[in-house]
């Protein structure tokens, strides 16, 4: 239905009422805050200027097709609020003017709203506000009704085409504001969308542990973290005052710019870069940085954006991880041993040595456990013990483990280990060091070997003997056997070894060995237990003539002949016999009887056999001991020297004197040299107590000089040991510096044996000890088996005649030739020929005659102590 034409009359003042309206209702659409604030503000224009009676608002419920009144003013509107109003076509009130125009999406007009039958519904109610006319102008957006505005007129035909045409402008007005507060409202929507994601994304940004920045083009900081604070030691106030070049050095700006340079130049991200920067405590820190370029919506570049992450610590510790597994590697390519280490199943991990692996090949052993290799442990229980202690997770140290090279050498390991866990304690494996320990492990065997065997002759020596002995010991006293142990010593042999010499005497010694070995049982046990000493543990001897007859292979054995040094030399053994168990139920017993024994058989004349007999015990026990208290003779100050004048023969005056030993002990009273001077040589004692002598007797030279005693020669005499004795030559020279000994005055004796045999040695340690000053004589001369012409081949200045030939010289005539010869020969080799035993005026007379420089003996004087010397020298002085 088109609006009827409203009254010219009244037209035009409607048209300014209405504008008013208008201006109204924009002004409304202005200040309006929400739809319902802006419908009820036009409503309340409508009304205000009492051009309508009542003006509404209403929209559909989408749902019951009901209308709600959104907004209403004017008398009408507490009615129009209550009254039903729809939108529905099929009933009555759908079809009035507000479902006309929801449906049609244009005005509805009633100029006689009384009297129109599509506003029936409501008359009664209208009449009673004083309605004549209506019109439903529809509000449209987008092509559609969004609601409907209703207005009441007083008057018949109050809405002509231009109220209408206004009323519809204001319903776009009203679209226009609800267009715009739905944009208001999706920005403001929009907005704290965004505020949230942006708080959402700054929180993130702020809970990282990793700096975060963004900076403008120029580098100035648009955001960074507080992480990017805290890691530079700033505050957050303080870091975003500055730029990243006030904080890097100028190199390093160079770098960082060099790669936002090249971000912004391709646009392409970069991560994983470099940098250091300076903390405000000065020191550097690492930085892993990354870079994006920022973009504004029209894609042009507008800054940067990236992570910084403090790698300062995991680099420092990379660091320290590649030095120390440097310094590891370096270790072990210095050192021979190997690294292991092993899984929780034991089986080999890793294995590195400077050759890396074992050694004839690659490592075999990768992925295996030790025990599944060719190698034995060295344990009582094998590779249960071991297996037993890596399951208690012990440490273990230098376990030996040993198994046969392919050329069937041995081969043996020493292995060191520890349990590793992890870091919650968890355990993960083994890990050690092994070291190969072949040569070592030889070395030892062959020490072992050596100190339990003789070098020489490779016989078990007495250690091991003794342990065969005890062993043989207990077996026999178990099952009830017998055995004897026999002591042999051979008889020549010290002359030998003397006279032609150690080679000859060890090759004699190796000689004897092989056929003492042929005499004896492989069962029995042969031993040398030094010097010419042999000991055989003969096992099952049933009686004492089996014992009788195995003495007799050994004797037959010993005797038979030998070529020594282009000679045949015989020698003999004497043995003693004791047997188990009657002569003795422990080694003691028994060494101790068949070495009395074997004495025994000494003085029965030698080349015999002797059992031990209680009777001949008594005898061994006094050599015994005289040996044990020779031993201790020393320590207890039981020596001292006797000094013996040698006198000039033309002017009968003292020119020396010799130094001889004497013993006195408290058990066994004054012991003659002649006997206890071959015991120290066989002992080896001598050596001390040659020192000894030759000390005190410069210490008492010196002492004589200082109680004014005109200066005489001092003789010492030499044993072959210490001739023998490497350290010989720096004893003397030791002597005469700390007892401050004129070299001149001391005249060291020695005796052809001595000389005779390793001449080269002999003659080059003369020379040294010449060389110190020191005179040299030979003693004993013509016993020996030297000639007065090899003498001249030694440094030595006096020759002295053997006491045997002086004795008989008024009756011997082959000794006085001999004695004459000897002096003759000695003049000319310039020596002092000095005469021993003189114990007579005919000796004396004698000797004068053939021109002998000097003499000793009885005669003159006898040996005597220092004090009876130093008055005889002083008496003598004095005429
Ligand atoms: N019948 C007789 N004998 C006389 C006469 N004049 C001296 N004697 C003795 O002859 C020995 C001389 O010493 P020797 O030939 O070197 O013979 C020494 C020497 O070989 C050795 N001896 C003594 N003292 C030492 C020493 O300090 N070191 C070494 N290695 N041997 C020593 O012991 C041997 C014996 O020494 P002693 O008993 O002191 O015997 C001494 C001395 O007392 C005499 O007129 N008639």
């Amino acid at each position: 239905m088109s609006a009827q034409p409203a009254r010219d009359s009244s037209g035009e003042r409607h048209m300014v009422a209405m504008y008013s309206v208008l201006s109204a209702t924009n002004e409304a659409l202005l200040y309006a805050k929400t739809p319902t604030e802006l419908f009820q503000r036009v409503c309340d224009a409508a009304v205000d200027g009492h051009q309508f009676l009542t003006a509404a608002v209403t929209t559909p419920d989408a749902d019951t097709a009901w209308l709600r009144v959104e907004a209403a003013s004017g008398i009408a509107a507490s009615q129009l609020r209550e009254s039903r109003i729809s939108v529905d076509e099929t009933t009555a009130e759908g079809r009035g003017l507000v479902g006309e125009a929801y449906r049609g999406i244009k005005p509805a007009i009633s100029n006689q709203f009384m009297q129109d039958p599509r506003t029936a519904p409501w008359h009664a109610q209208a009449g009673r506000a004083g309605v004549a006319s209506g019109a439903a102008i529809p509000i449209v957006r987008g092509g559609k009704a969004y609601g409907v505005m209703l207005f009441y007129a007083r008057e018949i035909d109050a809405f002509g085409d231009s109220i209408v045409a206004l009323l519809e402008r204001m319903a776009r007005n009203i679209v226009f504001a609800l267009d715009n507060f739905e944009r208001e409202a999706e920005r403001q929507h929009a907005e704290a969308a965004l505020r949230r994601s942006e708080d959402k994304f700054r929180n993130i940004l702020e809970s990282l542990d990793d700096a975060y920045y963004e900076v403008d083009l120029k580098g100035h900081p648009i955001y960074l973290n507080s992480a990017y604070a805290r890691m530079l030691g700033y505050d957050h106030h303080h870091v975003a005052e500055r730029d990243y070049r006030s904080r890097q050095t100028p190199e390093m700006t160079q770098v960082v710019f060099k790669a936002f340079n090249e971000v912004f130049r391709t646009g392409q991200s970069k991560r994983s870069q470099l940098w250091e920067y300076i903390h405000r405590d000065g020191s550097t820190i690492q930085v892993e940085g990354s870079v994006l370029l920022v973009k504004d919506e029209d894609g042009k570049p507008v800054g940067f954006r990236g992570i910084l992450r403090d790698v300062t610590e995991r680099r420092r510790m990379d660091q320290a991880l590649r030095e120390s597994e440097a310094r590891f590697r370096a270790m072990t390519n210095l050192s021979s041993d190997w690294y292991w280490e092993t899984d929780p199943e034991t089986r080999f991990t890793r294995l590195e040595s400077r050759e890396t692996g074992l050694r004839e090949s690659r490592n075999p052993l990768i992925g295996r456990a030790i025990w599944e290799s060719t190698m034995q442990a060295h344990l009582p229980g094998g590779w249960d013990d071991f297996r037993a202690l890596l399951a208690d997770r012990q440490s273990f140290r230098d376990i030996v483990m040993q198994r046969m090279a392919p050329n069937k050498s041995p081969y043996y390991i020493s292995m060191s280990g520890e349990p590793m866990f992890d870091s919650s304690g968890a355990y993960i494996g083994y890990r050690g060091i092994s070291r190969e320990i072949t040569e070592q492990k030889v070395a030892e065997e062959h020490i072992h070997h050596m100190a339990r065997h003789d070098s020489l002759t490779g016989l078990p020596n007495r250690l091991l003997f003794s342990s065969l002995l005890n062993a043989a010991l207990k077996t026999a006293a178990r099952y009830k056997r017998t055995f004897a142990v026999m002591f042999i010593d051979l008889d020549r042999f010290k002359f030998i070894n003397d006279t032609l010499g150690h080679e000859a005497g060890d090759t004699l010694l190796k000689e004897i060995t092989a056929r003492f070995k042929q005499a004896v049982r492989a069962s029995d046990v042969l031993a040398r237990l030094g010097g010419d000493e042999f000991v055989v543990l003969v096992q099952e001897v049933p009686d004492r003539e089996h014992a009788a007859a195995v003495a007799r292979k050994l004797l037959s054995a010993a005797i038979k002949p030998i070529e020594l040094m282009g000679q045949e030399c015989r020698v003999t053994a004497s043995i003693g016999i004791s047997l188990f168990p009657g002569d003795g139920q422990d080694e003691q017993a028994l060494m101790k009887n068949a070495d009395s024994a074997m004495y025994h058989a000494k003085e029965e004349g030698k080349n015999n056999f002797q059992f031990y007999s209680s009777e001949i015990s008594s005898q061994t026990l006094e050599r015994l001991t005289l040996e044990s208290n020779l031993r201790r003779a020393l320590e207890r100050q039981e020596f001292s020297l006797a000094y013996q004048a040698k006198v000039d023969l033309k002017s009968g005056r003292i020119t020396g004197v010799e130094a001889l030993l004497r013993w006195h002990n408290a058990e066994l009273g004054a012991v003659s040299p002649a006997t206890f001077i071959p015991v120290a040589e066989e002992t080896g004692l001598i050596v001390h107590i040659g020192r000894w002598v030759m000390k005190t007797a410069c210490l008492q030279n010196v002492a004589w000089q200082k109680q004014g005693l005109p200066p005489i020669n001092m003789a010492v005499n030499l044993s072959v040991r210490q001739f023998a004795d490497e350290h010989l030559l720096a004893d003397v020279t030791a002597i005469l510096a700390e007892t401050g000994m004129n070299p001149a005055l001391l005249e060291l004796e020695i005796t052809e044996g001595m000389i005779v045999h390793n001449v080269d040695r002999a003659i080059k340690l003369l020379t040294a000890i010449k060389q110190l000053g020191v005179r040299l004589a030979i003693d004993d001369f013509g016993t020996g088996y030297s000639s007065l012409g090899q003498l001249k081949n030694f440094p030595i200045d006096t020759l002295k005649v053997d006491r045997s030939f002086i004795r008989d010289l008024a009756t011997d005539s082959e000794d006085k030739a001999i004695t004459s010869a000897i002096i003759a020969m000695g003049k000319t080799l310039s020596l002092t020929v000095v005469a021993e035993g003189v114990e007579t005026a005919e000796q004396q007379t004698f000797l004068r005659e053939q021109a002998c420089d000097e003499m000793q003996g009885y005669y003159f004087s006898k040996p005597v102590a220092p004090d009876e010397f130093a008055a005889l020298l002083g008496k003598e002085k004095a005429t």
